[in-house]
């Protein structure tokens, strides 16, 4: 007979820790930690219990994600996003698992007007960049030569949690007059096409010491690119279509006209063709994806 494998999954409640707990189904027993009982400020419970259960996999999409509240929250944000994933990939390499972390696009400072590689300096301009950089370094460095993937992603938005889509919905219907940054350029990505190809990746390595072969850094985006504002414009049309009456107007601003705590990166775009050469995976264009999502807002 023979025995699922054990998939330890943190961040279910979050937008690409609710998809994976749904992706990951098919590949054996996730096993979700009781959030009440841990908390990854300290981590080591959690390492604890990755060395009790013995899981192939580790799947860590937890995060401290709150951008702007993050530089006025260092230390919090750092334990989070750079110190527990460093304790949780040493404790899956002490046992064998597979660790999959995820990583953000604001690693990059901007100043290329082409898609981002892999193998692009990194020169995060905030803390929460910072952070998720030392993270990612931490898990590579633990891991050694062990089985581990860090998947970067950026401007993700899902059903479930808070983001971008949901913020605009709301303003959009509360407001009449809305102010968007369009000199900031990304892709929007949709937070189940990650958990798919996640899920996907997993399948095609079937095995930690198999995963060992691919261990690395991965851009996980939809296609194509727009500004915040772009998107915004997408959001209003989707709004619109669905027969909501009272939409905000939308204008277009540069970074300066919409001052934030952290700064933000101008340009963000990954190139997602390491991902395509190694494991045959291609996400869809940012536009497609988010017609497919918008039944998940109510649009
Ligand atoms: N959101 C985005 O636009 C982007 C995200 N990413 C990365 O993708 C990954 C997934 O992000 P996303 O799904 O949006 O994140 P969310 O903010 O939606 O979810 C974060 C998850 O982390 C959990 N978490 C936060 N703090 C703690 C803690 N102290 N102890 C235990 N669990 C905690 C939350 O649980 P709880 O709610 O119970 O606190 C939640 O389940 C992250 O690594 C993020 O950095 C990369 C690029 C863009
Ligand atoms: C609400 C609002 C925001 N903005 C701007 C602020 C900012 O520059 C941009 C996006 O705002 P948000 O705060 O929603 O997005 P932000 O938190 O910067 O999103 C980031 O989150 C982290 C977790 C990541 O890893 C990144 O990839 C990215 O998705 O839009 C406006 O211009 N007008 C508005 O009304
Ligand atoms: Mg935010």
């Amino acid at each position: 007979m023979s025995v699922r494998p054990r998939i330890l999954l943190t961040g279910g409640s979050g937008q690409v820790g609710w998809e994976l707990r749904r992706s990951l189904l098919a590949l054996g027993e996730v096993i979700e930690p009781d959030r009440e009982r841990y908390d990854l400020c300290r981590p080591e419970r959690l390492a604890r219990l990755i060395r009790d259960l013995k899981p192939r996999w580790v799947v860590n999409p937890a995060a401290y994600t709150a951008v702007d509240k993050a530089e006025s929250e260092p230390e919090r944000c750092q334990r989070i996003n750079a110190i527990a994933p460093a304790v949780l990939a040493e404790a899956a390499h002490a046992v064998g698992a597979g660790f999959i972390h995820f990583s953000t696009d604001y690693v990059f400072d901007g100043a290329k007007h082409s898609p981002y590689t892999e193998d692009d300096p990194t020169a995060p301009l905030n803390w929460y960049g910072t952070t998720k950089l030392e993270g990612e370094q931490a898990v590579a460095d633990v891991s050694r030569d062990g089985a581990w993937l860090v998947l970067r992603t950026g401007w993700v938005y899902g059903g479930r949690g808070h983001n971008f889509v949901r913020t605009m919905q709301r303003l959009m219907s509360e407001k009449t007059q809305l102010t968007v940054v369009d000199d900031q350029i990304g892709a929007p990505t949709w937070a189940r096409s990650i958990a798919d190809v996640a899920a996907q990746v997993l399948a095609y390595c079937q095995s930690p010491s198999a995963m060992a072969e691919y261990a690395g850094v991965y851009h996980v985006s939809c296609a194509g690119a727009t500004s915040w504002y772009g998107f915004a414009s997408r959001i209003r049309d989707r709004l619109l279509a669905a027969g909501m009456e009272a939409v905000a107007e939308l204008s277009p601003t540069d970074s300066a006209g919409y001052p934030t705590p952290a700064a933000r990166s101008p340009y963000s775009v990954l190139d997602n063709s390491k991902l395509a050469r190694r494991f045959g995976l291609v996400l869809p264009p940012w536009e497609e994806a988010f017609m497919l999502a918008a039944p998940e807002f109510g649009l």
